[in-house]
């Protein structure tokens, strides 16, 4: 098996580390580039032992996948260094918010087996959860889709699917840390310094998470458990309740998958 990787960042970093500390792919099936960050690249070859090259024949040769994980405005530049190279047997992993894959397919220039996958960052620890929408024209689908269960939870998609997975998963995780990072500025505002606000929050996440991973009962009913007739948590809720939440995230996520939608327009 060869996987190469076409950006080494943030995405790409987190699906190699999450494949290779699972143990599904060896880290010498691993190939990773960059634009110009070698630094960062030979970071990775030394700290995991994957393979790190600029030679774009290297690359693509006798590559199975070749995933394209740059930002979408730098899929031009990676398509042109792909497409001399680029075998018709080589199936393409797209990452990039918002590019189809007819575009993809046109611009890599043979029409190889695309499939568009929406992972996120919780792919380092192997907690993602990916959207996948391939092209007609893929085979053996329940491999990439085994090699993907090594970081996350996969969820397959028509293509229409990518823009809401996009925005509910993909970002996902940055709307909540968002909402944490106000929750700890709140509660240095109840008096607690900035580092046990951080530790206080950080902990009450992770302790959520570990509940939500082990018990079965709904969002409602986990809340419900712990709101006790005329207390604290049912003052809190009764204040929380007069703002429109449900609005304020059904907004934030519109925005979004608008933005994913917009990114596809050439
Ligand atoms: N971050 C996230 O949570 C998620 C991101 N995505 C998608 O993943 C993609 C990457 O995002 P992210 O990892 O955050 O971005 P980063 O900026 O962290 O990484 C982008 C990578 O692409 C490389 N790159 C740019 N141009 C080229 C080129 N011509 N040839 C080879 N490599 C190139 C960069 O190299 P250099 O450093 O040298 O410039 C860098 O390694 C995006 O398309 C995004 O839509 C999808 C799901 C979640
Ligand atoms: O912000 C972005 O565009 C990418 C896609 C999903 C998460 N990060």
């Amino acid at each position: 098996m060869k996987i190469v990787f076409f950006g080494a960042g943030n995405m790409a970093s987190a699906i190699f580390t999450g494949m290779i500390e699972k143990g599904t792919v060896k880290a010498e099936d691993i190939y990773i580039t960059s634009k110009s960050n070698r630094v960062a690249a030979m970071e990775f070859k030394e700290s995991l032992g994957v393979n790190v090259s600029y030679d774009d024949a290297e690359l693509c040769k006798d590559a199975d996948y070749i995933v394209l994980a740059s930002k979408p405005q730098n899929f031009t530049d990676v398509a042109e260094r792909i497409r001399p190279y680029l075998e018709k047997k080589t199936k393409l992993i797209s990452v990039m918010a918002g590019i189809h894959i007819a575009r993809i397919q046109e611009e890599a220039g043979m029409e190889n087996a695309v499939a568009r996958i929406m992972p996120n960052t919780n792919a380092m620890v192997q907690y993602s959860v990916n959207g996948i929408a391939f092209s007609d024209d893929f085979d053996n689908k329940d491999e990439l889709i085994e090699l993907m269960a090594s970081f996350g939870k996969n969820v397959v998609v028509g293509e229409e699917g990518m823009d809401n997975i996009t925005a509910a998963t993909g970002s996902g995780p940055a709307f909540l840390y968002y909402i944490y990072e106000q929750y700890a500025k709140s509660l240095e505002e109840l008096g607690f310094s900035k580092e046990d606000a951080e530790k206080l929050t950080r902990n009450l996440v992770i302790g959520t998470g570990k509940t939500l991973s082990e018990r079965p009962e709904s969002f409602e009913q986990l809340r419900t458990d712990i709101t006790s007739k005329a207390g604290t948590t049912e003052a809190g809720l009764d204040t929380l309740s007069e703002f429109k939440l449900q609005e304020m995230i059904s907004k934030t996520l519109g925005s979004a998958r608008d933005r994913s939608k917009k990114l596809s327009e050439r």
